[in-house]
């Protein structure tokens, strides 16, 4: 059997991030950035008001008291917004709304507050120090800054950041596009009524939902039963859109696992018995005209989705160009005893908790039987036995990888 390590080493040889292209902002977003943006301008852009008040001199204020206001003439009110601003003189106030720039001449804000809240004088009831609520102009991002080099990964944060330097396009490795198919005369859309011997198509459901929080565009199409007309016109159809091909199901040893026949006419497609469990059998390689990468992954619901995780998500993030390949793992103790096949690598349901002092524990989910699907839905996370471990004590400690929903 082909170790682990090397198919995914296969795999991440073969793949490609894909070609950069020039973005929209907002549909830039969750993709990686391929160059270094630069600030034009300070943020903020000019000095300006962090609270609602009156733009005041500090020394016009220094003896201000609640028993002893001072009151001073207020001589301009500056909503955000206003781009005429004039300078105020010594003993004079100007009524100032947050975010609007701090008039020439004052050097510090009251808050409304701490005031009597006049509009054409104002009684200032507390003394303010210089440069007292203002924000000042390059505080935050200096003119010329490099704000995110190529390589980052643009979260909802960084896209606010590029449209407040300004950015209306940037430059990023799109998302890949990948297609998910199920294979199997057995299936049905959820949705429809089955008869006895169907069962409801969940692969597809699964793996797009997973492809898509890997950071893919994932397309889901109707289950194919087991024929190969059927299964090589439907491939063929959607490689017009694909970066990437799932297929699930039809690649072990059965008399209708068709997948290897057809794919073998569309390209070069090499089948593994990999050394783990679930998902001992694999498909990888590319097809069509443009060498489009392609899984075809075992049928069974968790040998589907652990695939996925252990070579899928990684080639994806690779197209991405996302500098973070691999989920985080952590290292856990164990909290009952766990049996592993002896010479595969078992990737185990599980729960893992975290304590406050940082550290990990880790129970196995039941059976681990790749079927069982309602104990994959309650996993937080896959322990990973080493090939030559067939038992694992509770106490020990365990690698596990964290199956956490962030797509960074
Ligand atoms: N004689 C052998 N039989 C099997 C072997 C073997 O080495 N020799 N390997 C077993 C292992 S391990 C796995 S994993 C499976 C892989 O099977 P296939 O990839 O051929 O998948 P199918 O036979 O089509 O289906 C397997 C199982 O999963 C159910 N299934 C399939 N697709 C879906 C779907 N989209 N949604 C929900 N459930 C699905 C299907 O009904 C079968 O129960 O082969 C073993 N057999
Ligand atoms: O490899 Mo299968 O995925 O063991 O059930
Ligand atoms: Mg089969």
């Amino acid at each position: 059997m082909k170790r682990v390590a090397d198919h995914l080493s296969d795999i991440l040889g073969a793949v490609r991030p894909l070609g950069e292209l020039d973005f929209q902002l907002i549909d830039a977003h969750g993709c990686v950035l391929t160059e270094d943006v630069v600030a034009p301008w300070n943020l903020p852009q000019f000095d300006n008001t962090a609270m609602d008040g009156y733009a005041v001199r500090a020394e016009d204020v220094a003896d201000a008291s609640e028993e002893q206001p001072v009151e001073l003439p207020v001589v301009a009110d500056i909503p955000a917004g206003d781009t005429e601003i004039n300078a105020i003189g010594p003993g004079l106030a100007a009524r100032i709304m947050t975010g609007a720039p701090v008039p020439p001449g004052a050097d510090a804000i009251v808050p409304v507050e701490q005031t009597d809240a006049g509009t054409a004088r104002v009684g200032i009831r507390a003394a303010a120090k210089v440069g007292a609520h203002i924000r000042r102009a390059g505080g935050d991002v200096v003119s010329g800054d490099v704000v995110l080099g190529a390589g980052t990964y643009l979260g909802a944060a960084q896209i606010g950041l590029l449209a407040a330097v300004g950015r209306d396009r940037v430059v990023i490795r799109p998302r890949p596009r990948v297609v998910v198919i199920s294979t199997g005369s057995e299936l049905v859309e959820p949705g429809y009524p089955l008869a006895m011997g169907q069962i409801t198509d969940s692969n597809s459901y699964s793996l797009t939902a997973a492809a898509r929080e890997a950071g893919a565009i994932a397309y889901r199409v109707p289950p194919v039963p087991d024929d190969k007309e059927r299964l090589l016109g439907l491939i063929e159809d959607q490689l017009i859109r694909a970066d990437m091909v799932i297929t699930t199901g039809g690649v072990s040893a059965g008399a209708y696992d068709i997948v290897k026949e057809v794919l073998s006419e569309l390209g070069t497609v090499n089948f593994d018995k990999v050394a783990m469990q679930p998902g001992k059998p694999q498909g990888f390689g590319t097809i069509g005209e443009d060498a489009t990468p392609i899984f075809t992954l075992p049928g069974n619901p968790v040998s589907a989705f652990v695939s996925f995780e252990v070579f899928v998500r990684p080639a994806i993030r690779k197209m991405l160009g996302s500098p973070r390949l691999h989920r985080p793992s952590v290292k856990a103790v164990l909290q009952e005893r766990l049996y592993s096949p002896d010479g595969r690598r078992q990737f185990a349901r599980a729960q893992v908790q975290s304590a406050n002092d940082g550290s990990h524990q880790v129970r196995p989910l039941g059976a681990q039987q790749s079927h069982l699907i309602g104990d994959l839905a309650a996993a937080n996370a896959l322990i990973v036995v080493p090939e030559h471990v067939t038992e694992v004590a509770a106490g020990q400690v365990v690698d596990t990888v964290l199956l956490e929903r962030r797509r960074e």
